[in-house]
């Protein structure tokens, strides 16, 4: 387990809360204290006895009075700063183990949500089946940050100093800085799911979710669908988008009606549906997905959802997706392990998400992934250039993808026939279209004009 401190308040991380004993794993026991981000949260009930409180890190690693107080919280909590060098330059990390009951528990669990959550699915438990595979170095990293900065990663999963405000009483405390203000709209959709999952979490614990699943219909094959349309039709198998509106782009569509354009695009020949279940960037939900599902369309489902959590693949499930989107710029090589490993447990495919050759490489090297989509636009700047696909298929990158047999999805800003003909010529045996088909006042007949044929029957 591990918190980190902020303005020298300990913050819990949500990662770290627990919305039903069932997702605690065993041996370790999670404790919570009141936090300003995410709102504060109760804790496991052997746990309940614990004071919550606010903790000061300063006055507790250097004060005479700190020392004392802190002798106190030994019996029931042992802090670990670790490295206490870092600690003290930035007063960034600490470590707590609980010592409840007497678990010789612990030390420092690996800081990454991977190992933490340790969420089991069927009689297979996905954390100790990565324990295995996950390499020391990156178990080894105490860092999480340290691990993202080492992939590539720009984008922060929370905001490093919390949010921008917070009260004490009367007083307020935090202005507005680097450190809790997102650096782009990625970022600000990350850090907005974040705070989203967790309160969604605590109305649908993940082990109501997995009561739920049993009567959900069984996932549908989402790459078969694919590869069965490009053989079919000789052209790349089509995902076609339920979308509202985006952020680049604004609404899309004012008459939106997600069962009707699910269907025109059904009719007209898509093989497999995204669907948007992003409310506040999107305008979509998880209603749509199910209302799409129990309408009866046959088309395989995408949860186009910005995964953090694990959890919302659960969700996701339990409302008809057959697939889920990973964003490769957003988690860590080690979440992706994780939840690849979950959605083959749950019987769902996966799309992992690139935008250039770093993320590629990355997603490359991790085993089991089929299916990954190569997004032209740049989901931090909004830039669209579909010459990305042809650039991050080229050369060795293109001859291990075909020797892996992964399939590979060419996505957004794909308008007329000349660009299917593009990104096919460049490798890709799939496109995932939106905005060119959603606009459209028949989205079904959009993909004739989009492929430049009938792809339908
Ligand atoms: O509407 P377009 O340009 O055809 O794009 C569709 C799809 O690729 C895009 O919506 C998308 C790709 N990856 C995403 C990740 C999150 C949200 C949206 C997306």
């Amino acid at each position: 387990m591990y918190a980190r401190a902020s303005s020298g308040l300990i913050t819990i991380l949500p990662s770290m809360t627990s919305s039903g004993a069932d997702s605690a794993p065993s041996g370790t026991h999670l404790l919570s204290w009141q936090s300003d981000y995410p709102p504060h949260k109760s804790i496991s009930p052997p746990l309940s006895t614990y004071k919550k409180g606010k903790l000061d890190i300063r006055r507790l690693l250097e004060s005479e009075e700190s020392s004392e107080r802190k002798k106190k919280m030994e019996g029931l909590v042992s802090f670990q700063p670790f490295p206490s060098s870092v600690i003290q330059r930035r007063l960034s990390t600490v470590y707590l183990t609980t010592r409840y009951p007497s678990s010789s528990s612990s030390s420092c669990a690996p800081p990454l949500r991977a190992q933490q959550s340790g969420i089991t699915g069927g009689s297979e438990s996905v954390s100790s089946a990565l324990e295995g595979k996950a390499s020391e170095q990156e178990v080894g990293m105490l860092y999480q940050d340290e691990v993202v900065s080492s992939q590539g990663i720009r984008i922060r999963r929370r905001p490093p100093t919390g949010p921008p405000l917070h009260y004490v009483g009367p007083f307020e405390f935090r202005l507005q800085n680097e450190g809790n203000t997102p650096r782009n709209i990625l970022e600000e959709i990350v850090w907005h799911k974040d705070k989203e999952v967790t309160l969604m979490k605590e109305k649908r614990p993940l082990y109501t979710l997995k009561k739920a699943l049993e009567n959900v219909p069984p996932p549908r094959d989402f790459i078969a669908a694919l590869r069965s349309a490009h053989q079919r039709t000789g052209l790349p198998g089509l995902i076609a988008e339920v979308k509202k509106a985006s952020p680049s782009r604004g609404i899309l569509r004012e008459d939106f009606d997600p069962v009707a354009i699910a269907q025109a695009y059904e009719k007209g020949g898509a093989a497999c549906l995204s669907v948007l279940t992003d409310e506040k960037y999107f305008k979509g939900s998880f209603e749509n997905l199910q209302a799409i599902r129990d309408a009866g369309v046959k088309c395989p489902l995408l949860c186009k959802e910005f995964i953090v959590e694990a959890w919302q693949i659960y969700y996701g499930r339990s409302k008809g997706a057959d697939a889920v989107l990973l964003i490769a710029s957003v988690l860590p090589d080690l979440d992706i392990k994780y939840m690849l490993k979950i959605c083959k447990i749950l019987g769902m495919a996966t799309l992992v998400e690139v935008h250039d050759e770093r993320e590629m490489d990355r997603v490359l090297a991790i085993e089991g992934v089929e299916l990954i989509g190569i997004n032209n636009r740049n989901l931090e700047t909004f830039e669209v250039d579909i010459g990305i696909t042809k650039r991050l298929l080229e050369g060795e990158r293109g001859e291990l993808i075909r020797q892996k047999d992964i399939l590979v999805v060419g996505e957004s800003g794909l308008f007329t026939p000349e660009d299917i003909a593009f990104v096919q010529e460049a490798g890709v045996k799939a496109v995932l279209v939106g905005e060119s088909l959603v606009k459209q006042s028949d989205p079904g007949q959009g993909i004739s004009t989009l492929f430049g044929r009938d792809v339908s029957g």
